[in-house]
């Protein structure tokens, strides 16, 4: 029987080149890519159609941060499949960063050079916006819409004698620093990535206490720093290029500089043929290449607390509840 397996974001970077490599691994498997723009979609379709002619590959359109698209794509989800193998939750945004240069130069000085380099910690920070749910963007496109479609697919999910996992594209820039249960959407503060990615490590805790003993289970991976459109919105190109050496360079101080989409799919991939049962539920699976170029994986215990896991996962419930009311309300204006 065919795996079935949904990867969010699975037109550009990590996504697609997690898609290539789970290809490559396994020739049992139909894939879905869920991306929320068509055109961008059908040529990553093209793209991995050209290196394996054979595969199975179908496209989902989906917006993870608008309510109503994720809901739209849930049913189309459950009209197509009776179940699903996995969900990679890859899909997210860092708009408008900015970077502290005050703080990156302090830093080259410090002896938390190596750490700066590994996870970008208060170097970054991003402008967000309210989108049309009334949702913080970067929380409604890194977190709540992902926790939307699983909640949907809970039934596809949580199927009888056989088990299914969530692997999420979090980040070693998740830091409790920037988390707090009273402003969890971040509109506070100025750094809603590290935040967004904070609260996905969270939610993948509590999805664990939930639902593993119906056969889900959720984990968490920082595929490092990988140049993707993600990491060009940070510095221009040209700069990139530039200092391209470097990095490579930096490589042999810190094995976080992944740099390509395929090793940063390292983890990802890996996770994908472990027995989810094994795996712990409180690690973040890193994936590391050396200063020689080789991949592996490391997998580090986060700094999490239960009770905060469980609020949070609270608060998702009563949001959920709240915005569930609104789009109903909206429904029945239409009717
Ligand atoms: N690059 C890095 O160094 C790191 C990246 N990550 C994480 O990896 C993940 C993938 O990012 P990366 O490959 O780097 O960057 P990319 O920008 O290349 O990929 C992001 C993907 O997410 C999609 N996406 C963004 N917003 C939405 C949305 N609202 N609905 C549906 N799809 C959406 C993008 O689609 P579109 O093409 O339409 O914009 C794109 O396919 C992200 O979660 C990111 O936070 C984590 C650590 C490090
Ligand atoms: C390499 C040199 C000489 C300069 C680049 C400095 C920064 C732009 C760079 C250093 C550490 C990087 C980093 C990220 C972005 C770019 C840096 C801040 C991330 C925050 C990108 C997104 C992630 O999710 C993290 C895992 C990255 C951590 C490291």
């Amino acid at each position: 029987m065919k795996r079935i397996v949904l990867v969010t974001g699975a037109n550009s970077g990590i996504g697609l080149a997690l898609c290539e490599r789970l290809l490559t691994t396994d020739s049992e498997i139909h894939l879905c890519l869920a991306c929320r723009n068509t055109q961008r979609a059908m040529a990553a379709r093209s793209a991995l159609l050209h290196s394996h002619p054979e595969a199975d590959i179908s496209l989902l359109k989906v917006d993870v941060g608008d309510m109503n698209s994720v809901l739209e794509a849930a049913k189309e989800i459950k009209k197509r499949y009776s179940r699903l193998d996995y969900i990679y939750l890859n899909a997210g945004i860092m708009p408008n960063p900015q970077l502290n240069l005050k703080v990156f130069v302090k830093g080259l000085f410090s002896r938390k050079v190596v750490r700066m380099f590994a996870t970008g910690e208060g170097l970054l920070t991003q402008e967000d916006h309210v989108n049309a749910n009334g949702l913080q963007k970067v929380f409604a496109t890194n977190v709540f819409g992902h926790f939307i479609l699983i909640k949907e697919l809970e039934p596809l999910l949580c199927c009888p004698s056989m088990t299914s996992q969530l692997i999420w594209t979090s980040s070693s820039n998740a830091h409790k620093s920037a988390f707090s249960l009273d402003d969890y959407q971040h509109s506070q503060g100025i750094e809603s990535y590290s935040s967004s990615k904070y609260a996905s490590d969270l939610l993948s805790l509590a999805l664990n206490r939930q639902f593993n003993r119906r056969g889900l289970y959720s984990s968490v991976t920082c595929p490092g720093l990988v140049m993707t459109n993600l990491t060009y919105g940070i510095l221009p190109s040209f700069f990139w290029t530039l200092i391209m050496p470097i990095m490579f360079l930096i490589r042999f101080f810190t094995n976080s500089f992944t740099l390509t989409p395929y090793n940063g799919a390292e983890a990802l991939v890996w996770l994908y043929k472990q027995n989810p049962e094994s795996l712990d539920p409180r690690a973040k699976y890193h994936s590391c290449t050396s200063g020689l170029g080789n991949n592996y994986v490391n997998p580090k215990k986060m700094d999490l607390r239960e009770d905060t896991a469980e609020a949070f996962y609270k608060q998702l419930l009563e949001l959920e509840h709240k915005l569930r009311q609104k789009v109903g309300v909206a429904e029945e204006a239409i009717k």
